[in-house]
């Protein structure tokens, strides 16, 4: 990627992006080619449709919805965690293991390959520092884990890259020695030192507590038609128990966590209605929660590549990039990674999946537990730094 030459915001460009039935997005239309502009004429108000069930039936979107979660098949103490739990469950996460090795179990075979490399880190939030809850207001990281990345922060670079808005996120981490990326990769936030040579259409500057920032919100334009699709999904499925919709500012989810196995096809169609009114966003499955995002080529492996260009480490060979993360939407950063062996995907996960990482951490506190085996390490390595 080069960002040391003027560029327009990254449009749709990848054929793969197109397939409409990965999207599981009918009547998905074509971008224009100059940016991803639009005018006012596309914003009018979308009309409720009849429900018509078939259309999120063959499209997919059930399946993906069913399978966007681990079940939970044996409660604990806490009943609001994920747990799976028993024998033949435990089995088949052992023989995933092969696959993915516990970053743990591996830890020094990482940090003999970062041995003339410098460390960087990126964090996905939900899943990863907080453990995942009914309420996505209430999935707070705990203060130990608050601690970790703050120490690792100081011997890092470290940066959060999560679908949620850079000010949501920013709020529930609490951290100014992060770099922050919201709306998945979306909205970055970098620093000024570093990024002389950035020149990119989508950077503005900013000040953030008196600090000259520059902001990278590829997806500026989508603005408004964001807020306008949050409203209308707002109306459109305050009817049905236990749905929420968030504003996370250049995209909007809607959970269906809450809500009744049996109305699943009705959130969904009514989530399709209103996009096939918007042709210029798509839908991505997340952790029982359907995402809608600009058509846009971007993600969150596209973000780590701007964001370690941005610090001025982009063509550095002695680097090793660390991505934790537990989501669908962290695939594409593990796939960067994994592409040219430049670094390495941890994925986060209770069960076993198929994932472009290459190894693996079973929950929020084996990612606490890996965090501070890095600054532990790091510690020993150079005393007098800490
Ligand atoms: O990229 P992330 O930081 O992992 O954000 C992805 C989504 O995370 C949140 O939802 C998920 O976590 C909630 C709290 O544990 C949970 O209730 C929900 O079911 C999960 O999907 C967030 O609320 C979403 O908006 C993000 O897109």
């Amino acid at each position: 990627m080069d960002l040391k030459s003027s560029k327009p915001s990254p449009v749709l460009t990848d054929p793969a992006l197109m397939d409409k039935s990965r999207l599981g997005i009918r009547g998905l239309l074509p971008c224009t080619q100059g940016g991803p502009s639009f005018s006012t004429s596309v914003l009018a108000i979308p009309k409720r449709r009849p429900v018509k069930l078939d259309d999120v039936r063959s499209n997919g979107w059930l399946d993906a919805m069913k399978a966007s979660s681990p079940p939970r098949k044996k409660s604990m103490k806490s009943v609001n965690l994920e747990v799976v739990s028993d024998d033949s469950s435990e089995t088949a996460y052992r023989s995933w293991m092969i696959k993915y090795p516990s970053a743990l179990g591996s830890f020094d075979k990482i940090m003999s390959r970062a041995k003339n490399s410098r460390i960087v880190i990126f964090l996905d939030y939900d899943g990863t520092l907080s453990p995942i809850v009914d309420d996505p207001d209430r999935a707070f990281m705990s203060a130990d884990m608050r601690l970790a990345v703050r120490n690792v922060a100081k011997h890092f670079p470290t940066a959060i890259i999560s679908g949620r808005s850079r000010d949501k996120v920013y709020e529930l981490v609490g951290l100014t020695e992060l770099y922050y990326a919201g709306s998945h990769g979306m909205d970055i936030m970098f620093p000024d030192s570093g990024s002389q040579s950035i020149n990119h259409t989508s950077v503005t500057k900013s000040t953030d507590q008196s600090k000259e920032v520059n902001l990278f919100q590829p997806a500026s334009e989508f603005l408004p038609m964001i807020d306008e699709v949050f409203r209308t999904l707002v109306e459109n499925t305050k009817d049905i128990k236990g749905a929420k919709v968030e504003n996370h500012k250049f995209c909007t989810s809607v959970h269906y966590r809450n809500v009744a196995e049996k109305s699943w096809p009705i959130i969904a169609q009514r989530v399709h209605d209103v996009l096939n009114n918007y042709p210029r966003l798509r839908l991505t499955h997340g952790r029982k929660v359907l995402e809608v995002r600009p058509v846009i080529d971007w993600d969150k492996g596209k973000a780590v590549e701007f964001l370690l260009e941005s610090l001025g480490l982009g063509d550095k060979n002695d680097l090793l990039p660390i991505y934790i993360g537990d989501d669908r939407t962290d695939e594409d950063a593990f796939k960067v990674l994994r592409e040219g062996s430049r670094g390495y995907g941890i994925i986060v996960s209770t069960v076993p999946k198929e994932s472009k990482a290459f190894f693996s951490l079973r929950d929020t506190s084996e990612v606490k537990d890996f965090l501070e085996a890095l600054v532990k390490m790091k510690e020993q390595k150079d005393p007098k730094k800490i």
